[in-house]
């Protein structure tokens, strides 16, 4: 069997279920926060997340510097491996030059996989500019499973993922699938579809979640996974059993804490207040880096006070 081949089944039976988008834990004063890593594992691991996505959008990846990153990466593979399934790490950056460094380095530390969003500066205005960016960091990471991250809410890269995978399957050899954080599940679901469903589609819209699952898919990496699985984790199961009726209450809770964190994101930025989500829970990931800021104490006052009205506390567990 072609090696490519191979590696696209595997990867698509090995990684299913949820995959928490991590955050990187800072320190007070703006540093990364190394120690925090290990229980950070340990919280994932008790709560059944055994898949993470590092230095992404959540990980604040394009605040890091790529010293940082390299750091970050291998703290969590030291402190992950044995206990995570996967450790699938973005390398993307604004050049090329960096992305393959990173992308090297991600091979050099046995991760389990790599994925990039595009450069947001001199973005790719078309499929064959995209595939060619892409073909190219793969190439630096020959052995890694690649996964493109279509993430234009926030990338400006509207490109149609149906084409691209159409375009990239027969250059990018280790080409595995897409990281799915745009919300056209018309396009998702015919990237699903492809050639016998030979890629595999990791969702990213955690408050769709429902509507993905419904079509289909199997595997979604988010946010939210860091400080909600079980109601997520129900509802894959209840839609497993055809028990709609308690899919859709998971879904309506989970949309309800979204939807709260959203509003208050829209001026602290969403990973600030996520990360206050997360001290709730008992984990301090530290302030987000500038230009995001840190809720001030009557914000954060309110923030706990509708968080707690959507019975949070109770659902979680
Ligand atoms: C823009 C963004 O960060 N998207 C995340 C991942 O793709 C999601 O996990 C969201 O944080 C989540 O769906 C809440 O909107
Ligand atoms: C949410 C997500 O997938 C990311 O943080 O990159």
């Amino acid at each position: 069997m072609d090696e490519s081949i191979a590696m696209t089944g595997t990867c698509r039976k090995r990684l299913t279920g949820l995959c928490a988008a991590v955050f990187t834990p800072f320190t007070p004063d703006g540093e990364v926060n190394y120690d925090m890593i290990p229980k950070y594992v340990d919280h994932l691991v008790g709560q059944q997340v055994e898949n993470v996505f590092i230095n992404g959008t959540t990980g604040e990846s394009t605040l890091l510097t790529v010293e940082e990153r390299k750091l970050i990466a291998e703290a969590w593979i030291d402190s992950g491996r044995g206990r995570l399934k996967n450790i699938l790490i973005h390398v993307g950056t604004d050049n090329l030059k960096d992305t393959k460094d990173l992308a090297d380095h991600a091979e050099s530390i046995k991760a389990d996989a790599i994925s990039i969003m595009p450069p947001v500066y001199f973005k790719p205005r078309n499929i064959k500019q995209l595939v060619y960016f892409c073909k190219e960091v793969a190439s630096a990471a020959p052995s890694l499973p690649f996964f493109y991250y279509h993430i234009p809410g926030m990338t400006g890269v509207e490109l149609n993922m149906e084409d691209f995978l159409q375009a990239a399957g027969p250059e990018i050899p280790t080409l595995c699938g897409i990281k799915y954080s745009g919300k056209n599940m018309m396009d998702a679901t015919q990237c699903l579809l492809m050639d016998g469903k030979k890629y595999k589609i990791l969702f990213g819209a955690d408050e769709q979640l429902l509507s993905a699952l419904a079509v289909g898919m199997d595997s979604a990496i988010g946010t939210t996974y860091n400080f909600m699985p079980r109601p997520f984790q129900r509802m894959i199961v209840a839609l497993e059993h055809c028990d709609l009726d308690t899919a859709r209450k998971e879904q309506y809770r989970a949309q309800a804490l979204i939807n709260t964190a959203l509003r208050y994101g829209k001026e602290a930025g969403n990973v600030s207040v996520f990360k206050e989500i997360m001290l709730m829970i008992g984990l301090d990931m530290g302030p987000p880096r500038a230009p995001m800021i840190r809720l001030d104490a009557a914000t954060r006052k309110t923030l706990q006070w509708e968080v707690e009205q959507t019975g949070f506390f109770q659902w979680i567990h």
